[in-house]
């Protein structure tokens, strides 16, 4: 089993609030592991720590072999890539699709300037989008489609970590669907390595091989998907479980 992921004691504190405590998380490649959890337990917090966009104040974060430090170079930067609840959090408004794909591509050096538009298209069309798009701006694009460029914007640095944090919580339930469809199809395709955040067990439930559930800053349960929704084994597991709505028979 290769692990993409290993995170070790990480502990982060703002203030005398200890936010995260002592996470222990290990993520085997070319998997999605499920992060659950009730508001405030710690899920963004851990997703921003493993981004580089808070510094811990324990504990090591290793990506593959190499473990990652407080001052990340801009190729330990590329390496993990995340996309927010907000999609708009990663699309400069002034900026077209073309400048925002462009930029990365040659930011981190994917590419150089004369593939830069053959790659941006084949991005685009990795997620559903039309080439005919490049020219246009964010705002010329509904909430689902704007995830659907940040998360080619994303892919467009080929980051061996993506972290989706809780990316289908503002679409409608129609457009929540075909992101998640799109989450599968790119791992399929892809092969990727994804940390996906969501309060929603249905959401979970759809893209997830392992399932991990936060709860006041602990990792409570890490499991396999179809143990965890058939066989939870911590307490507060089978309370959120509980807690989901069934549909009247
Ligand atoms: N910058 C900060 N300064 C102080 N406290 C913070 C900060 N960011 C988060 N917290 C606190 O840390 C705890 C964990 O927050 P975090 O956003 O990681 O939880 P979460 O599980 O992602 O919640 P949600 O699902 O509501 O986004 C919360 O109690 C929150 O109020």
């Amino acid at each position: 089993m290769d692990l993409a992921l290993q995170v070790r004691d990480l502990t982060v504190r703002y203030g005398g609030f200890t936010a995260l405590d002592h996470i222990q998380l290990d993520l085997e490649q070319h998997t999605t592991l499920g992060l659950v959890g009730e508001s405030g337990s710690g899920k963004s917090t851990l997703a921003r720590v493993i981004a580089g966009l808070i510094a811990p104040d324990e504990g090591q974060i290793l990506l593959g072999s190499q473990e990652l430090r407080k001052k990340r170079s801009r190729e330990q930067h590329k390496k993990i890539q995340m996309i927010f609840q907000n999609p708009d959090a990663s699309l400069n408004p002034k900026h077209s699709i073309r400048q925002i794909l462009s930029e990365a591509l040659l930011f981190h050096r994917i590419v150089d300037r004369s593939q830069v538009e053959t790659r941006s298209k084949e991005l685009l069309s990795r997620v559903q989008l039309e080439a005919r798009s490049l020219d246009k701006y964010p705002h010329e694009f509904s909430g689902g489609q704007r995830q659907r460029i940040a998360i080619a914007r994303a892919l467009s640095v080929e980051p061996s970590l993506l972290i989706a944090d809780e990316p289908t919580s503002a679409l409608d339930v129609s457009v929540q669907r075909s992101v998640l469809e799109l989450f599968h199809t790119l791992k399929a395709e892809l092969n990727l390595t994804v940390l996906f955040i969501s309060h929603d067990l249905g959401v979970i439930h759809a893209v997830s091989d392992t399932v991990a559930v936060m709860r006041q800053g602990k990792l409570v349960e890490i499991n396999t998907k179809d143990q965890f929704f058939v066989r939870p084994e911590h307490e507060y597991s089978r309370e959120l479980l509980s807690a989901v709505p069934k549909m009247p028979q």
